[in-house]
């Protein structure tokens, strides 16, 4: 270590690479008689490795004077992780606060690492859904090189988690545990049915009949003959109400347990496993969550968090929509339910939901998980508006011409109308299109048109100069997410 950190003072740590842009102190670990150090070099972020050992003799790289340049593959992390348990994703269980901080672009995560060190809450760094990897080309295993390099690059040893979101599909539950995946959430949202909610409530009557009576005997006895006893939760069940709760969610409860048990229950590790049931159009009430909740502990399943939809919106890169005072009466029945069957309450579209979040630290008592993803884009996009206006307005313009496409992925109701003219917007106004919410969500939703886009040559329009860009911004993009992150942060009563 010695000789690596006299050369990294002596600015001499070029012998060992080409040129050294950066230096990542906090990445200075020593394993056995191995060291290893972060570095940028003119060919991207690389480990400097010295000394010897196994760590040393498995890390693939190139052979220099007094050491070896690995680059940062996923052969390397597989090593790295074996050797340095902390840059491997765990569990966190119910019992710590957790946030998700979806990571589209692969470079967020030492931001996200630098907002939330120390602090009474845990990262989710590898968030990624499925419809993300689709949207970006990404693979779950670059989503896992990203956290891991980042944790590895900041020095991180408190832990972090990964967390195969929004998965509707068995291939995709096998890829993602089989990467060793630490947290898991299942999106019910195909095997709910919102045709329910357009029903006349005769229509729903006749529809429950028609099923078997041994299971209508059931859900009456638990539901109408026995009160529902949760402290803290506000919860009265009719007959119609009780009717059309289980036509719309027998069959999402039933693909629940049977997940848990072919997919949870036999594995040989701790996994998170989340029940989202809040990408629909049906809100989910109070009464409805109890009795997800109540049919799933009652089938033996058990659950890290869940994912109820909440009154109102909670639209993506904007703030909450609705009833404030509607939405606290029921977050205090989802949360003392989420309270009673001892699961976490979950928090999707969570980024910029400021005007409630001081409601959900209280309600929840400091004890939730939260998921954002798009504002961490967001802060990369508001950097390329700050220095390099010329890219934006080109990112822009094509969000713009392709914002309807994007409409298929994301439910928003954004007013393209009302986002000023780009001719009328001078280079140095161009970040405040993100503090305006149609704005945000135009650029929010073609994140994946925008990253993908091609040219009639092959070369990629826009992506080549977005990643150079924040690469030579790198510091800037940092101090953006530690700003707006760390504002969630103390809002949630972080
Ligand atoms: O965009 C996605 O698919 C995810 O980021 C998804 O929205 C996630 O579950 C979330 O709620 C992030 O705020």
């Amino acid at each position: 270590m010695n000789a690596l950190i006299e050369a990294v003072r002596a600015g001499k740590v070029n012998e060992f690479s080409s040129e050294v842009i950066k230096v990542y102190a906090s990445s200075l670990t020593q394993v056995g008689d191995t060291t290893l150090l972060m570095v940028r070099t003119t060919e991207g972020k690389q480990l400097i490795v010295v000394g010897s050992g196994d760590l040393f003799d498995q890390l693939q790289g190139e052979v220099v004077e007094g050491g070896k340049v690995a680059p940062l593959t996923h052969a390397n992390r597989l090593v790295i992780n074996q050797f340095l348990p902390y840059t491997a994703p765990q569990a966190f269980g119910t019992q710590v606060a957790t946030m998700g901080l979806g990571d589209r672009l692969g470079i967020a995560s030492p931001g996200h690492i630098q907002t939330i060190r120390g602090k009474d809450i845990r990262p989710v760094l590898a968030q990624q859904s499925i419809r993300e990897l689709a949207l970006t080309g990404r693979t779950y295993e670059d989503v896992l090189d990203a956290a891991a390099y980042a944790v590895l690059q900041e020095g991180y040893t408190d832990g972090y988690g990964a967390d195969g979101d929004h998965l509707k599909k068995e291939a995709d539950i096998e890829y993602a545990l089989r990467l060793g995946f630490t947290m898991l959430t299942l999106d019910c949202s195909e095997n709910i049915d919102n045709t329910i909610e357009s029903l006349s409530e005769a229509e729903i009557a006749a529809k429950y009949e028609q099923l078997p009576a041994s299971l209508r005997n059931r859900y009456e006895e638990r539901y109408l003959q026995t009160a529902a006893n949760v402290p803290g939760a506000t919860l009265a069940y009719t007959a119609e109400a009780l009717k059309k709760d289980v036509l719309i969610y027998d069959a999402a409860i039933n693909f629940m347990e049977a997940i848990y048990r072919k997919y949870i229950v036999t594995l040989d590790r701790a996994v998170d496993f989340e029940i989202s049931i809040d990408e629909t159009a049906t809100p989910t009430s109070p009464e409805a969550h109890y009795l997800v909740a109540n049919e799933l502990r009652d089938r033996g399943v058990t659950i890290f968090s869940m994912a109820p939809r909440f009154c109102g919106e909670f639209q993506k890169g904007i703030d909450y929509i609705g009833d404030i005072a509607q939405f606290e009466r029921e977050l205090a029945s989802h949360a003392a339910i989420a309270v009673h069957f001892e699961y976490k309450l979950s928090i999707h579209s969570g980024s910029d939901k400021f005007s409630v979040f001081p409601l959900i630290g209280q309600y929840t008592n400091g004890l939730f998980h939260i998921k954002t993803a798009g504002t961490n884009w967001l802060e990369a996009v508001r950097v390329v508006a700050k220095v390099n206006p010329t890219l934006y307005r080109r990112m822009h313009q094509y969000a713009l011409d392709h914002f309807v496409e994007a409409t298929a992925y994301y439910h928003v109701t954004t007013d393209i109308s009302a986002i000023a003219l780009l001719s009328d917007v001078a280079d140095a106004q161009l970040p405040d299109y993100m503090e305006e919410n149609n704005a945000r969500q135009l650029l929010h939703i073609t994140y994946g048109l925008l990253l993908q886009a091609k040219n009639e040559d092959g070369s990629r329009t826009f992506a080549d100069e977005f990643f150079q860009t924040l690469a030579q911004q790198e510091d800037t993009f940092a101090e953006g997410l530690r700003h707006h992150i760390g504002r969630h942060l103390e809002l949630l009563g972080k």
